[in-house]
């Protein structure tokens, strides 16, 4: 009997921390030590710099290769990850300078390797017959992979030199001759491990012949911790997160404020992960919902908590608004035009366009003649897909608006009234409510407010809907 456990990169940063909570703590004997796969994440930031921002799109090392920027450009970010992991190196590992050396040596070699391999491939397409598009992909995975290499060996490190008997599971097949296909990469990886007496730290990045950033893209780490959960047949699978889930975002709204989810299902947590907050990736969900495999969400500084178990039956017994959650950053792209009126190829293209331009479409509206899509991604991609689409449609005119989403979320929330109280809370806040969306399933309600209106949303919305049922903030008051 095992559990499999993901750190989130937030949580990885507060390393120190973990050693107290979730990694060691008060445990003692091999029984409360071990019987536990531990997979982890990046430090926080770390795969932003290697690729781009997961919520800005900022330019890492690969956006900066891919968009053939000058040479100087992707290797002055790809030496600016090396000061920042071994800056993490120093602040994990101090003056144990065993630890300190062994950190450092094998982040360098890995960055050295790739920084090779970049420059290879810059030379070797020079020459026509052979295109970087198509090694583009590689690049992406050699790149993210280091973030996880670089925080599970450092982890192995620290619990050695805690006399923990930890193992380093490097999934990323650094020098493997052929990648296998996902599950028998897992499989293969896991065969000869002792779960009773070891710890085994393995990297949340797995390569694997499907490519795990092409299907799976940004947050990959929940797939692999998906995936060993379900192949090592583990009794549980749990996520340790920075906070508990909370009834919205503790940073924004206080922690005293806000309420812990003690359940929640699936249906929220996809809501939820469409937002660009993640409780878990859907496509990771999947698996364990499929095999059967317990899922719980636990706050990793908090160990004694039970934390939120996510189930596919879990309805709300009240119906009611459970969760604020939302998303800065958000552009709207509108276009009119007269000649769209009846025409279903003008969505059809311009979905295809956003696809093509990896802007992530969170939602989008029509009228008679326009269709505004509210997307989260780059300033500059979404200006290259404002100009293609006015090139596009000539007869068309297309407006950008910088805008912020802030949804209301519950697993039971049909009642009358609910969209009213949502709507009339902003706007008590005096905040002009720009868009409004509610699907007919009647699982989130979405306002589109102006970006700078974003926390006030959600302060006002949390405070008007949740707040009057948190038995803590009443009494407080
Ligand atoms: N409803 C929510 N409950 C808990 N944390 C939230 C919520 N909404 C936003 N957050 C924020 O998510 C941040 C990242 O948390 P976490 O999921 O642990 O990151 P990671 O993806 O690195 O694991 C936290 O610092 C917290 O401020
Ligand atoms: N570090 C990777 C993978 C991941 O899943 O991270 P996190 O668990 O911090 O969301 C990313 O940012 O995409």
């Amino acid at each position: 009997m095992h559990t499999v456990e993901k750190i989130g990169g937030t949580s990885m940063s507060r390393f120190e921390e973990l050693m107290d909570t979730i990694l060691v703590g008060k445990r003692t004997v091999p029984e409360e030590l071990y019987n536990r796969i531990f997979v982890v994440s990046a430090y926080g930031g770390i795969t932003n710099y290697l690729l781009e921002h997961k919520k800005t799109g900022e330019p890492g090392v690969y956006a900066r290769f891919a968009n053939a920027e000058s040479e100087q450009a992707w290797i002055d970010e790809l030496n600016k990850v090396q000061a920042r992991m071994e800056e993490i190196n120093a602040e994990l590992f101090g003056e144990a300078e065993f630890e300190r050396n062994a950190a450092d040596s094998f982040v360098i070699e890995r960055l050295n390797d790739v920084r090779d391999c970049m420059k290879s491939l810059h030379h070797l397409c020079t020459y026509g017959h052979f295109q970087l598009e198509e090694h583009l992909m590689k690049v992406r995975e050699m790149l993210a992979s280091i973030g996880e290499a670089h925080s599970a060996y450092n982890s192995v490190l620290a619990l050695r030199k805690a006399g923990i008997n930890a193992r380093f599971v490097d999934l990323t097949g650094w020098h493997m001759d052929q990648p296998l296909p996902f599950e028998e990469m897992i499989k293969q990886q896991f065969e000869d491990v002792d779960i009773a007496s070891e710890m085994l730290i393995a990297t949340g990045y797995t390569h694997c012949e499907e490519g795990l950033m092409k299907t799976f893209d940004r947050g990959y780490s929940e797939m692999t911790f998906s995936m060993i959960a379900t192949v090592t047949g583990a009794n549980e699978a749990i996520i340790h997160k920075e906070y508990h889930l909370s009834s919205a975002d503790p940073m924004l709204v206080g922690t005293d404020n806000v309420v812990t989810i003690g359940a929640t299902n699936y249906d929220v947590a996809d809501q939820l992960s469409n937002l660009g907050m993640e409780a878990i990736h859907p496509k990771a969900a999947k698996g364990l919902r499929r095999n059967g495999v317990k899922l719980r969400i636990k706050n990793a500084f908090e160990p004694e908590h039970e934390g939120t178990i996510i189930s596919q039956e879990y309805h709300s017994d009240a119906p009611r608004v459970e969760i604020i959650a939302g998303r800065k950053d958000v552009f709207g792209i509108e276009i009119f035009d007269q000649e769209m009126l009846g025409d279903a190829a003008y969505d059809i293209e311009i979905s295809k366009l956003l696809a093509q331009l990896k802007l992530y479409v969170i939602n989008k509206d029509a009228d008679a003649n326009s269709i505004t899509y509210y997307v989260g991604g780059s300033r500059k991609m979404v200006n290259r897909a404002a100009r293609l689409m006015e090139d596009m449609y000539p007869e068309g005119q297309i407006r950008l608006h910088n805008l912020a989403i802030v949804s209301a979320i519950g697993s039971h929330m049909k009642v009358k009234g609910i969209l009213a109280r949502t709507v009339s809370a902003l706007a008590e806040a005096g905040i002009n409510v720009m868009a409004l969306h509610q699907s007919i399933r009647q699982v989130e309600m979405q306002c589109v407010v102006s970006d700078e209106d974003y926390e006030q949303a959600v302060i006002a919305l949390h405070a008007a809907l949740i707040e009057p049922r948190n038995p803590s903030v009443t009494s407080a008051a």
